[in-house]
């Protein structure tokens, strides 16, 4: 690989996290933001998400010289061979991707082009926005001035974004010229050895297509986990049964509360926009969005069933992640349900090792916090699991029964097995599984 000097405009989960991995794999890199107080607190060496192993990787090229950050975005385009773009790209009021920020940036590096440079585009984009940025980038450059521009989407999960970027499964480069696939190609060298060459519109479908197929997976298992529970079949085993056929594969087959976080909703939702503006009626992606939406309201109905009403009673939530190993709560269950139990006149307690800054962020007092499983579950009517944190995995289920006033658990992730559950003497409702009901529970708090 050759050593390469990179700025990644905007140090979000996916700039921070690719531009540590390009200075780890040897690159001088500067990470940008328009944000000082989060260019400030990195300076510092404080982390402005939770993502395992970042900290230390940081600090390591920080101290290395190989790792930068700056606001100073001109000064970091015209010092760089390679830019890339790596700031949001969220769902608009309409559903579409919304690119006000990318055109920034794209303009902020057409006017500080002074030499040939690669511009990429990391952020998830609609197809059209490589030539959109390239349009505004020749706008603003100087006359005649050279550049190309790639794509090249980032497939990272949070939680695991190190041990992803670090370890690829894949990268995508669509490039307008050989030369730029070639660099680009060649700085991912380090992290993975299958590299798909593309055109610029198919990497930006390509990015689309994984997430909606993968939310997609997510969907079906949860439509199917809902005919399980018609029918008094189990979708856990139904997931493995069907998993185990390579063709199938057994991931993204776990049912439960559906899909969150800053991705699968709002990517749906943008391949919707892009296939309605190319006059295509996706009916599929639309029925996914559906069903996830329904796993929600599921669960708040499978509390109404033992509890009858919500009036006067204090529910626990174990989970305000939209998934374990992050403090991201953007389009978590949590924010849907919190909601739902106070408009139907419960007292809300929620459990959350990381996430309880960002959580408070969108729910501020509306329920009491604590990093405490234990305190969170005492003395509440019922608890519902909502992300599959270990600490909740790990409950010590004999307790939680004794610390809670009645016996009564929805776990919205399958955590916990059925049968243990019948002879702890739980009423317990999961999703897609047969329901454990303690009859005396349901019939002396029906209200
Ligand atoms: N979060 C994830 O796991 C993944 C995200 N993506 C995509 O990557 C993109 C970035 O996502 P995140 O990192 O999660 O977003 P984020 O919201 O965490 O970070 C975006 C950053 O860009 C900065 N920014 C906005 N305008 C700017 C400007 N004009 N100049 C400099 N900085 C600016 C913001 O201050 C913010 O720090 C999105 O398109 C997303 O869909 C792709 C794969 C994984
Ligand atoms: O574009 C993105 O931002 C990223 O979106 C997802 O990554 P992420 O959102 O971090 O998390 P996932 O592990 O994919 O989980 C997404 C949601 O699906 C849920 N999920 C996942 C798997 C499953 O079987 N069932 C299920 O309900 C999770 O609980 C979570 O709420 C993709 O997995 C990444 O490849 C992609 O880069």
């Amino acid at each position: 690989m050759i050593v390469k000097k990179i700025a990644v405009i905007g140090t979000g989960y996916v700039g921070l996290v690719s531009g540590t991995c390009f200075a780890e794999a040897g690159n001088q890199v500067t990470c940008c933001d328009i944000n000082q107080s989060k260019i400030s607190n990195l300076l510092k060496g404080i982390m402005p998400i939770y993502e395992p192993g970042l900290k230390e990787l940081v600090q390591t090229n920080v101290e290395k010289e190989q790792l930068h950050f700056t606001t100073e975005i001109e000064q970091a385009v015209r010092d760089a061979e390679v830019v890339y773009i790596a700031v949001g790209t969220p769902m608009s009021a309409t559903g579409e991707a919304d690119l006000t920020y990318v055109k920034e940036v794209a303009e902020t590096i057409g006017r500080n082009l002074n030499g040939y440079k690669v511009i990429v585009t990391k952020s998830t984009v609609p197809v059209g926005t490589g030539k959109l940025v390239e349009g505004i980038v020749r706008n603003f450059a100087p006359k005649g001035q050279a550049f190309d521009i790639v794509s090249n989407p980032e497939f990272l999960r949070e939680g695991a974004a190190i041990k992803d970027s670090m370890n690829m499964e894949r990268a995508v480069i669509g490039a307008t010229s050989d030369k730029a696939y070639e660099i680009i190609a060649d700085l991912h060298k380090p992290f993975t050895s299958n590299i798909v060459k593309a055109s610029v519109e198919s990497a930006e479908l390509i990015k689309y297509a994984a997430n909606a197929f993968l939310a997609t997976k997510i969907s079906f298992i949860n439509d199917i986990a809902n005919i399980c529970e018609r029918v008094g079949a189990d979708v856990t085993k139904v997931s493995e049964g069907i998993g185990l056929d390579s063709r199938i594969g057994r991931k993204f087959l776990q049912a439960g509360v559906g899909f969150g976080g800053s991705c699968f909703p709002k990517d749906t939702s943008a391949l919707l926009h892009i296939a309605e503006d190319c006059g295509y009626d996706f009916n599929l992606i639309k029925a996914v969005m559906e069903t996830n939406a329904g796993q929600r309201t599921q669960v708040v109905e499978k509390l109404l069933a033992p509890l009858g009403s919500l009036k006067g009673k204090t529910i626990s939530v174990l989970g305000l992640a939209f998934k374990p190993d992050t403090d991201d709560v953007r389009f978590a269950p949590a924010l849907d349900i919190i909601p739902q139990l106070k408009a139907l006149g419960a007292q809300v307690k929620a459990f959350d090792p990381i996430a309880i800054p960002e959580a408070k962020k969108q729910l501020g007092s509306l329920c009491e916090y604590s990093e405490d499983l234990y305190e969170t579950i005492k003395h509440t009517d019922a608890c519902i699991v909502l992300t599959d944190w270990k600490e909740v995995k790990g409950l010590d289920l004999v307790k939680a029964k004794r610390l809670l006033k009645r016996p009564v658990m929805i776990d919205g992730r399958n955590l916990f097995d059925l049968d243990v559950m019948h002879d702890l003497g739980y009423t317990y409702l999961s999703m897609g599984r047969p329901a454990v009901y303690i009859e005396k529970v349901m019939v002396s708090h029906v209200i």
